[in-house]
């Protein structure tokens, strides 16, 4: 039997209608969420994810503000503007489209956003946070992975995950969430022998190496569950992953097709992040007003 497709456009439709009544609620409270998008040079396909961004936020009810500028812009004047908008009480997450022109340090920059800010989940607070399993904002893609993993409805626990690719923004918290979801997980890499091997063992199989064709139908157990995050061109020029799609689907019992799979669930978690910043500045605000309101209430003693 074919696998069964796990549709990222239809859980990023079903998980935005939720956002959207959330920050409906917020901003019934006067505390709208806002998401600050900063954009720097003149990469095409960054300026289409970006407005798709100012889109969507658009579309939850979020105010969002998007900053471009040109390739020349400076990497002091780009660590200014963050300055600013950390303190901006409109702003609940900041995202600064990746990549960077090469005369901006990409670290210098996402560390400059405030923690509480950094609803891409890639400062190294917020990897130190995911390692310590402390509440914080997970890297939006592999936390996408994990919500269509969870619509199999298969727990994951004592499940053999293999996480193919060691990306600090993939497959390293990749390996991390599906650790915290109970898996026992193998990191397969470039310098991995025999990648074959590690793949016909797992359970789950995440693809993250960003080339075509690394995961084969002869490399996947029988009933696998295949996620894929590559995003690569075909010889035609068509877009597709780092999974054998047609051949893969004839042995797995879920696969993630590309495009529409992993790809939509990346905008969605980032208004899902930028939701749960506002909501928690909400909270803080509402125990500085009242500490009481932070308190777990004490049972009457008759
Ligand atoms: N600061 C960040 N920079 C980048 C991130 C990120 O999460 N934060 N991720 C990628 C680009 N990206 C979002 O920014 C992104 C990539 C792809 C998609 C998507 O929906 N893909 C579609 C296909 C689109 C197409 O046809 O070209 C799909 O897979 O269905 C959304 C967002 C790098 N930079």
């Amino acid at each position: 039997m074919p696998a069964q497709l796990i549709d990222g456009v239809k859980l990023s439709q079903q998980l935005r209608a939720d956002i959207a009544r959330r920050a409906a609620e917020l901003t019934a409270q006067g505390h709208q969420p806002g998401l600050a998008v900063i954009i720097v040079g003149d990469d095409p396909a960054s300026h289409v994810y970006v407005r798709n961004k100012v889109k969507a936020c658009g579309e939850a009810g979020f105010h969002s503000v998007l900053e471009k500028y040109e390739a020349d812009f400076s990497e002091a004047a780009l660590l200014e503007r963050i300055a600013a908008l950390n303190v901006d009480p409109a702003i609940h997450g900041i995202l600064v489209q990746m990549p960077l022109p090469k005369h901006i340090d990409p670290s210098k920059v996402i560390e400059a956003i405030a923690t509480t800010k950094d609803v891409d989940g890639y400062s190294v607070l917020s990897a130190g946070e995911l390692v310590a399993n402390l509440p914080g904002f997970r890297p939006c893609t592999p936390y996408g992975c994990m919500k269509l993993i969870e619509t199999t409805g298969i727990d994951l626990r004592g499940k053999h995950a293999v996480v193919v690719g060691r990306s600090n923004t993939v497959g390293k918290p990749m390996a991390l969430l599906l650790l915290q979801a109970n898996a026992t997980v193998t990191i397969c890499h470039s310098a991995t022998p025999d990648l074959g091997y590690h793949t016909r063992q797992a359970d789950v199989i995440v693809a993250a190496v960003g080339r075509r064709n690394t995961v084969t139908a002869d490399m996947v157990k029988p009933g696998a569950i295949v996620i894929d995050v590559g995003m690569n061109r075909n010889d035609e020029g068509k877009l597709c992953g780092d999974v054998d799609f047609d051949g893969v689907s004839e042995v797995a019992s879920h696969i993630t097709p590309v495009p529409g799979g992993v790809g939509p669930m990346t905008i969605t978690m980032l208004l899902m992040n930028t939701l749960e910043s506002a909501e928690r500045g909400l909270a803080k605000k509402q125990v500085a007003v009242d500490p009481a309101a932070g308190m777990i209430p004490k049972p009457d003693i008759a």
